[in-house]
């Protein structure tokens, strides 16, 4: 491979806005993304992936390239040649790259590969917390696991299209995607492609989702006709499904704490043609209160820690603190507590979080039944999806339904 300087650069000011700015990943990579209009895919493919790619690696490369945070610019080089050295690019002679100590940084990645909080790259802290909770062998496979790139799966619209046409008209664009056993509304592409350019996405046949999310909708047990609520709705993933699934009959009830995120579910839903979802922003606890034992089915796809999603959101290793961890779980059983007074006797409630935590999934779930609300529930399934059994992102999903 041959380095480009302008992407080079692209990418070391992202790294800047990543490192030292706390800007988002993947709003930065959207932004230097729109930097040069001639760049064909190749180019924003090296872009996107080598930023994720050394912010994931953050640790280890900065410790084998004998760099602190900040960085300074000359620091994001460094770990830059880092990368580079790590992947066998024989480095161009531009003076930024000037010295780097090729033999040593082998050296020292041969070194750092024996302990497991450089070799997968993170925080002290959250090492320990997963071990402690999983156990040494899970925790040493799952991490591995969430450190490997995700593949881009779509989740097929069943309101506009079906696999066959959906696959016939990416074939079109030279792109292939096959079938996932198991998934039955879920296409894998062989490669990774932009598909949100695409017309078939466009016109809503599609949306792009992991493998495991789509399980989450199906775990609901919903059929045309019912009276649902999506409590945790953000931008609708798992709303749109839903409305898929039920056909566009029944009702569909969308919820967030945020309202530009239900704005964007509007959008979302209008694509998809799912005409029978509305959304409504959760102002405050009256919003819950008219619902009381109103629902049929109950989705709270929980906020989280987002440790299943790492292979995706790889800046979370570095964002997220142990006191955030601390308040989410608080809100948990709140959401638990508070949501779960909407499901009618005869009714059925999923929790689930893209976490592969226990503390934030089936201890919960344990929790809230023991309480005063959570009498009213018997506990029918769960599942707990692990990234490296799966080979898709980590999740946790209970069925629980509520007493007649
Ligand atoms: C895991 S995300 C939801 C993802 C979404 N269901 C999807 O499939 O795209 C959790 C959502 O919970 C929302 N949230 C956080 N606290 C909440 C609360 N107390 N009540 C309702 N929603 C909340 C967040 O804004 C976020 O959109």
């Amino acid at each position: 491979m041959r380095l480009h300087r302008n992407l080079v650069f692209a990418v070391i000011d992202g790294l800047n806005l990543i490192f030292n700015e706390g800007e988002y990943a993947d709003k930065v990579v959207e932004k230097l993304l729109k930097r040069d209009k001639r760049w064909g895919a190749r180019d924003r493919a090296f872009v996107a992936e080598t930023t994720y790619d050394i912010v994931r690696w953050k640790r280890l490369y900065a410790e084998i390239a004998e760099v602190k945070e900040p960085f300074t610019r000359d620091n994001n080089w460094r770990i830059f040649a880092v990368w580079a050295t790590l992947k066998g690019i024989t480095l161009p002679d531009w003076k930024q790259l000037e010295g780097t100590p090729t033999r040593r940084i082998k050296g020292r990645f041969d070194e750092l590969s024996k302990i497991r909080k450089f070799k997968e790259s993170i925080p002290d802290w959250m090492d320990k917390v997963g071990e402690k909770e999983l156990g040494t062998g899970v925790w040493t496979k799952e991490l591995h696991a969430l450190n490997q790139q995700a593949s881009v799966i779509l989740r097929i619209n069943s309101l506009k299209s079906n696999k066959k046409e959906v696959q016939r008209i990416l074939a079109e664009n030279e792109i292939e995607a096959l079938p996932v056993k198991g998934y039955p509304d879920a296409l894998q592409l062989t490669e990774r492609a932009n598909v949100f350019t695409n017309d078939a996405f466009k016109n809503g046949m599609f949306e792009v989702q992991d493998a495991s999310s789509q399980k989450v909708a199906a775990f609901l047990d919903v059929a045309p006709g019912l009276r649902v609520v999506d409590t945790c709705a953000g931008a609708g993933g798992k709303t749109l499904h839903l409305a898929a699934l039920m056909e566009n009959k029944g009702q569909i009830i969308a919820m967030d704490i945020y309202g530009n995120k239900l704005k964007e579910l509007k959008r979302r839903a209008k694509r998809n043609g799912a005409h029978n979802v509305e959304t409504r922003w959760i102002e405050n606890n009256k919003v819950i209160k008219k619902l009381h034992n109103a629902m049929d089915r109950v989705l709270i796809d929980a906020p989280c820690s987002g440790l299943g999603v790492l292979r995706r959101n790889p800046d979370a290793k570095w964002k997220l603190q142990p006191e955030f961890l601390d308040d989410i779980k608080k809100t948990q059983q709140q959401i638990l507590q508070d949501y779960s007074k909407m499901v009618k006797a005869g009714g059925k409630m999923v929790y689930a979080t893209c976490s592969i935590l226990p503390s934030e999934n089936q201890e919960q779930v344990k929790v809230f039944l023991t309480s005063e609300a959570g009498k009213e529930f018997t506990f029918v399934k769960d599942e707990k999806v692990l990234s490296h059994e799966s080979g898709f992102d980590g999740f946790y999903m209970a069925l629980l339904e509520r007493k007649k």
